[in-house]
């Protein structure tokens, strides 16, 4: 079966909304159904729910109205264990260990589970090879560039093979060029492993290039007002960003977070 065609959605929100308790609407009724093997970007203003989403699509948060349900699992019977559905997220900031080595911080959620270092050996590395650090287990954080910190970052979220990757303004702190070797990573990873994932950014260009899905929100209060889909094939790779249909998609990206910044400014 094709990618995210003909299948329950993994994750469906319907009418969530999220007030904070200083009365803020950070989401108004956001209704979105992710299936299996979609790439989707959230793409908006500062301010219009971003993150919010995403961290109650994680169970970090919770919605103060609306539902938040994993049809997909429960088509199969099979809940998550402990709720955990089989999520992992990576934020902006690589949030390392310091004082603990790649290896280390890599093995910390198996860790968590309770799984010893011995047991642990063959997915850490796993998860380093797939982001090329694997001759970098014994190093520390300090020793590492930006982009090797998120890269460790990103092994971190992969070594408990996830389904659902939630990524959160992911790249947003490196320069450009490492920000399009990492583009070109993750697409390769997500294109052999078929992860779901969920990314939020800021940037058209980095939304086209990346997803098959983009889902562009408007502020105050925090809405989905356009979800428009990326139709070009993968593999995609430095041609495409020159391309006259990635030109055309970013065009068409770009008016829609326009228009969702005006109305997010006459909100
Ligand atoms: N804990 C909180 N208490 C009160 N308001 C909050 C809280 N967290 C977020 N907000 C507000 O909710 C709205 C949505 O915030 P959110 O961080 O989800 O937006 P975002 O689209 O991810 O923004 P950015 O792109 O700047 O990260 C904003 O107005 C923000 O100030």
């Amino acid at each position: 079966m094709a990618r995210g065609e003909n299948s329950a959605p993994i994750i469906s929100l319907k009418k969530v909304s999220k007030v904070f308790a200083n009365g803020t609407v950070a989401l108004k009724e956001m209704s979105l159904d992710i299936k299996r093997g979609e790439f989707v970007s959230l793409l908006g203003p500062s301010g219009c729910g971003k993150s919010t989403a995403l961290r109650i699509i994680a169970g970090l948060s919770t919605a103060s109205s609306g539902s938040v349900t994993w049809p997909e699992e429960a088509r199969r019977g099979k809940p998550a264990e402990d709720g955990g559905h089989e999520i992992s997220f990576v934020f902006q900031e690589p949030t390392l260990m310091p004082w603990a080595t790649v290896f280390g911080n890599v093995w910390l959620p198996l860790r968590l589970k309770g799984v010893s270092k011995r047991a642990a050996r063959d997915d850490v590395i796993a998860a380093l090879e797939m982001v090329g650090l694997e001759d970098f287990a014994d190093s520390y954080p300090r020793e590492l560039s930006g982009g090797m910190k998120m890269r460790v970052s990103i092994a971190r979220a992969l070594v408990t093979k996830p389904r659902l990757l939630l990524m959160d303004e992911p790249f947003a702190a490196l320069d450009e060029i490492t920000r399009f070797k990492l583009n070109n990573d993750l697409l390769h990873l997500w294109e052999k492993f078929g992860w779901t994932v969920i990314f939020v950014t800021h940037s058209v260009f980095e939304s086209v290039y990346l997803s098959n899905r983009i889902v562009v929100m408007a502020a105050r209060p925090g809405r989905v007002v356009e979800d428009m889909a990326v139709d070009a094939p993968y593999p995609r790779e430095e041609e495409f960003r020159t391309s006259p249909v990635y030109n055309d998609y970013c065009r068409k990206a770009s008016n829609a977070l326009h228009d969702a910044m005006e109305a997010s400014a006459e909100a």
